[in-house]
């Protein structure tokens, strides 16, 4: 072991070690290691310890550890993604490896198609326990952990929330200033869930470990799913819309065929339905999982968080806030990332301009140096950026809507939509009315979609 070094192409194998939770200290502790090399250890802790577990909960927490365990190995299995997988210290069924060749198969997508990698056929978790029985209920009381990532969409559900009635935590993982500025000037009781990922990952990264995107809102969702059982409470919520299901289409060279490669797969539906029936069923019968957004395209979301200008001076949603390592913006939103450029545009239909450009600083829309993001994001000459951004049609639409309006046609970006790539484009596609009726698609407890449904129209 100690003459071990990282050597990404001669690895064997990826080992889940064991994993283990001391409710004394509400930490939980997350081992992998490759081949025979360094204890790989990730931490986890959930405040309000000691924790005190009657057996019904007890159980769940930990079938929800082993579920943490396996989900947050994706970080670590693609610095060498080798072939075969081993997990030590217990035994999982065949349903639960099926979810986690799912979730690494596909989260693992960008990284894939960026590393020029073929994963499929390569991911395969041994499924050597019998079927588990379907998961009891763990007596858990009625209130929600909501997730908040200090951009508008997180604040839309918890405004909606609050709005009917739901009693609710707001709840983040890591150190982000900027998120928890955001959670307490929402004025609701918060919890800020410490995570430490291995530090050898930074090491192995310099050694030449394959890096890229991995599938966060998994790694996140799993983390809630452990702390509502710890404290009690029957929801783990998250703010994933609609429009996340959709990847960026990448044509080949020759233009024969089409590839869906999607950034942002954990927070669409196919990792949705299939992670929240999975926790209903094998770890608790009681605990709902579930996107207050999922019926909402982004411009649907935006037009909401429009509504309200509470968090204007607190909110971001430029990622470049929330590297573990390296610069953060100045002001927090950078004005050159997708991101900046798609919710400067998904916002501009809905809020008056001196508003939207007070909020950025300065008038995306007006900035030629601009052009190629706001190409990629309309899907002229590029595909649609690897970023949490909206679809190509919804930013179509949105530059459409900005044509006829006064004060935004003149600005350098929206004039070139108008002469030079509205043209090409059926006006029946530029609509945004169609893109704002909500999808039946969802996870939502059906008493709380009636209320909700009602409360978005209002
Ligand atoms: C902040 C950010 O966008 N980071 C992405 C960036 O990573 P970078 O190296 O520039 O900085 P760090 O985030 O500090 O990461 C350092 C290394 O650690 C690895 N890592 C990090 C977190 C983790 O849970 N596991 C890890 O293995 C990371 O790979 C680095 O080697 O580029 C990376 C490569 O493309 C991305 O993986 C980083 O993305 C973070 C994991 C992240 O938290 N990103 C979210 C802001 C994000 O993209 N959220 C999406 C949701 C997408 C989803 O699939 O769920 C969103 O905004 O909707
Ligand atoms: N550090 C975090 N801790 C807990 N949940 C998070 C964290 N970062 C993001 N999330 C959650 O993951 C989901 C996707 O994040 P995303 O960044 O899209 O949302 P957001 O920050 O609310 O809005 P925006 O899209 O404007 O950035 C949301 O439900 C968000 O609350």
């Amino acid at each position: 072991m100690s003459n071990w070094t990282f050597q990404r192409d001669a690895i064997d194998a990826f080992r889940f070690v064991r994993c283990d939770f001391d409710p004394i200290t509400g930490t939980a502790t997350l081992v992998y290691a490759f081949d025979d090399g360094p204890e790989l250890v990730e931490t986890v802790t959930v405040p309000g310890a000691p924790f005190e577990l009657d057996d019904a909960r007890g159980a769940a927490v930990e079938r929800a550890l082993r579920l943490l365990h396996l989900v947050a190995g994706v970080s670590y299995y693609k610095a060498a993604t080798p072939s075969k997988i081993l997990i030590d210290s217990y035994a999982i069924d065949a349903a639960t490896a099926r979810l986690m060749e799912t979730i690494y198969l596909n989260g693992l997508g960008e990284f894939a198609y960026r590393n020029g990698l073929d994963l499929h056929d390569r991911i395969r978790f041994p499924a050597d326990a019998e079927d588990a029985a379907s998961a009891a209920s763990a007596g858990l009381r009625g209130h929600a952990l909501v997730a908040i990532g200090g951009g508008k969409d997180s604040l839309v559900s918890i405004e909606a929330l609050r709005a009917l009635g739901i009693d609710q935590t707001v709840t983040w993982i890591g150190g982000s200033q900027l998120i928890k500025a955001c959670a307490e000037r929402t004025g609701l009781p918060t919890l800020n869930i410490g995570r430490a990922l291995a530090p050898q990952l930074f090491d192995f990264n310099r050694q030449g470990a394959w890096n890229g995107h991995i599938p966060v809102t998994a790694v996140n969702s799993a983390i809630l799913v452990l702390a509502a059982l710890l404290r009690g409470v029957d929801q783990v919520v998250f703010s994933n819309e609609r429009s996340a299901s959709y990847g960026s289409l990448i044509r080949s060279e020759d233009g024969q065929t089409t590839t869906e490669v999607n950034h942002q797969w954990s927070k669409g539906w196919a990792f949705e339905s299939a992670f929240g029936d999975y926790v209903a069923r094998h770890v608790a019968a009681d605990l709902n999982y579930y996107s207050l957004l999922r019926p909402l395209s982004e411009l649907a979301v935006a037009r909401q968080f429009a509504r309200i200008d509470h968090y204007d001076a607190w909110f971001s949603s430029c990622n470049r806030n929330f590297h573990i390592l390296g610069e953060r913006p100045v002001n927090r939103w950078c004005g050159v990332c997708p991101k900046c450029h798609f919710v400067f545009l998904a916002l501009a239909p809905f809020m008056p301009k001196a508003r939207l450009v007070g909020i950025f600083g300065r008038n995306l829309l007006d900035d030629p140096a601009q052009t190629a993001g706001y190409d990629s994001l309309l899907e002229y000459h590029d595909h649609k950026p690897f970023e949490c951004v909206g679809e190509g049609i919804e930013s179509r639409a949105a530059m459409a809507a900005l044509v006829d309006r006064a004060e935004w046609r003149e600005d350098a970006l929206v004039k070139r939509f108008a002469e030079e790539i509205r043209p090409r484009l059926e006006p029946t596609d530029l609509g945004i009315e169609p893109l704002l009726v909500l999808d039946a698609e969802h996870r939502i407890p059906a008493p709380l979609w009636e209320r909700l449904r009602a409360h978005l129209a209002a």
